[in-house]
């Protein structure tokens, strides 16, 4: 926060802003054809800021895509994210976000039953999904049948039928294009099941894929490729966690590190924002981050 109270945004996004914006000056564009920067850092002081900032962030994008399309894609991740969610079933979002064109997505799940405490369609089902009127219909859980692999096939399957019936547009890299991501970040850096060291993070044609010694329990896992989660138009990263400051720091400063952290290869393909309460952006420099580059490796 600065003084005023406002959070703050990177100094780099707005470096990057002031470019696009002299770029586009020279264009001839206004100020209407404004382009939205990759990537922003959002600094709150506490979790609670964090959940109001997100709950308004996903109405306002709903809206937008809504009004763009017809629908609102969404993709939802495990971890604390949905306790982060809280303030979208509140007041005033929970009437004014049209939730009947919602389609909701997860990035990962573990394989277990959709009712087991561990699943993450049933945190989400408990926490978010079961407090607003989202369309049965509309919400697609990755379903635990058999082996890992084959859950992931049939998860991709879906997907690819979906694409077929045109729910989900596809991007121009060839997968799928979901309209947001929220995804959590874990101590070691890991997003959805991707893990550091794994190789599961070098995936580039599978849509989904499994894992079977995940460091974070249960170990069988299924979760989207980067190839398809960096086709996301836009990704909020929510961390209000100090154990997970670290990976925030290393991906945010552009830190080289072995093995790489899945968390610095996440990309959107129109905006990334980093959602960060005091504690997990206590790794990074005092203040926004300087309008540096990215350090040299
Ligand atoms: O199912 C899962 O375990 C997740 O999808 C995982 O990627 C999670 O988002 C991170 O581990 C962050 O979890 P926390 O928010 O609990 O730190």
């Amino acid at each position: 926060m600065d003084r005023l109270g406002v959070p703050c945004i990177s100094l780099r996004t707005c470096y990057k802003n002031s470019l696009i914006h002299k770029s586009l000056a020279s264009m001839g564009f206004t100020e209407e054809n404004e382009v939205k920067p990759k990537t922003r850092v959002l600094r709150y002081d506490t979790e609670e800021d964090v959940a109001v900032a997100l709950a308004k962030y996903t109405a306002e994008l709903s809206a937008k895509y809504i009004k763009e399309k017809g629908s609102f894609s969404v993709v939802l991740s495990g971890g604390t994210l949905i306790e982060t969610m809280r303030k979208l079933v509140e007041c005033p979002y929970k009437e004014s976000v049209d939730w009947s064109k919602w389609l909701i997505f997860w990035v990962d799940e573990r394989v277990v039953p959709l009712d087991d405490p561990r699943s993450n369609y049933k945190l989400a089902l408990d926490g978010f999904l079961s407090k607003v009127p989202i369309p049965a219909k509309n919400i697609y859980p990755i379903h635990y049948n058999s082996s890992p692999d084959h859950v992931a096939k049939d998860y991709e399957a879906r997907l690819k039928i979906l694409v077929e019936k045109k729910i989900l547009p596809l991007s121009p890299t060839g997968f799928p294009k979901f309209d947001l991501m929220l995804l959590g970040v874990g101590q070691n850096g890991h997003v959805a099941s991707l893990f550091p060291n794994h190789p599961q993070c070098h995936e580039k044609k599978r849509w989904v894929t499994f894992i079977t010694d995940s460091p974070k329990p249960p170990p069988h896992r299924i979760t989207l490729t980067f190839p398809v989660i960096n086709s996301a138009s836009d990704i909020a990263m929510v961390v209000t966690d100090k154990k997970e400051a670290y990976p925030v720091y290393v991906a945010i400063e552009h830190i080289h590190v072995k093995p790489k952290l899945p968390c610095a290869e996440v990309k959107a393909a129109e905006e990334l924002t980093w959602f960060l309460d005091k504690a997990a952006a206590s790794d990074l420099p005092p203040g926004p981050p300087l309008p540096h580059g990215p350090p040299v490796m």
